[in-house]
């Protein structure tokens, strides 16, 4: 499988939110390759335009660019093992787009192929990214049939 890219706003530094990340990354197969998008300055506004601007460039072309807004469908894990299996049969390169403080510019949603929600609370942008990793690996692990994932609640 041909890695998916995580194109996120904002340096990840050191600390619990990297360690998060880079333990369910290290468990994806392959794990996924991040571009980082410097923090831009401005109104909100500009800050989402130039932050939007950044993401698209650094987008491969013909990418299914997969955005995760507050404003996208929220499929329980199963049915994003589902999403993330038709993604990636698709044979385009696949991106995941997390944006910064001031969310996703409006130009970065339009062009994005799916929007995925992480539940209707907002996270810091930080940690989305352990949060994607994590449901990235439990799709792994319910395609592989893994006991990391159990379906059965009461
Ligand atoms: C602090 S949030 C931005 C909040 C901004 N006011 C908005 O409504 O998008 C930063 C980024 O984290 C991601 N994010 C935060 N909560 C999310 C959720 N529940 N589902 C999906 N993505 C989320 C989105 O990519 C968002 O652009």
């Amino acid at each position: 499988m041909k890695p998916a890219r995580l194109i996120a706003v904002g340096r990840l530094r050191a600390g619990p939110e990297a360690e998060l990340f880079a333990q369910y990354n290290a468990r994806l197969r392959p794990p996924l390759a991040v571009t980082e998008i410097p923090e831009a300055r401005g109104s909100a506004a500009e800050v989402r335009r130039r932050e939007g601007e950044a993401i698209l460039a650094a987008l491969p072309e013909a990418t299914l660019a997969v955005a995760l807004d507050l404003g996208g469908a929220a499929p329980d894990s199963e049915g994003f093992a589902r999403l993330l299996t038709r993604w990636q049969e698709s044979g385009r390169p696949l991106a995941f787009l997390i944006g910064g403080a001031e969310g996703l510019d409006p130009a970065v949603l339009a062009s994005a192929e799916a929007k995925l929600a992480l539940g209707p609370m907002t996270w810091p942008h930080f940690l989305v990214r352990g949060m994607l990793a994590e449901q990235l690996y439990r799709a792994q692990a319910i395609r592989d049939g893994h006991p990391y994932h159990r379906a059965w609640r009461p």
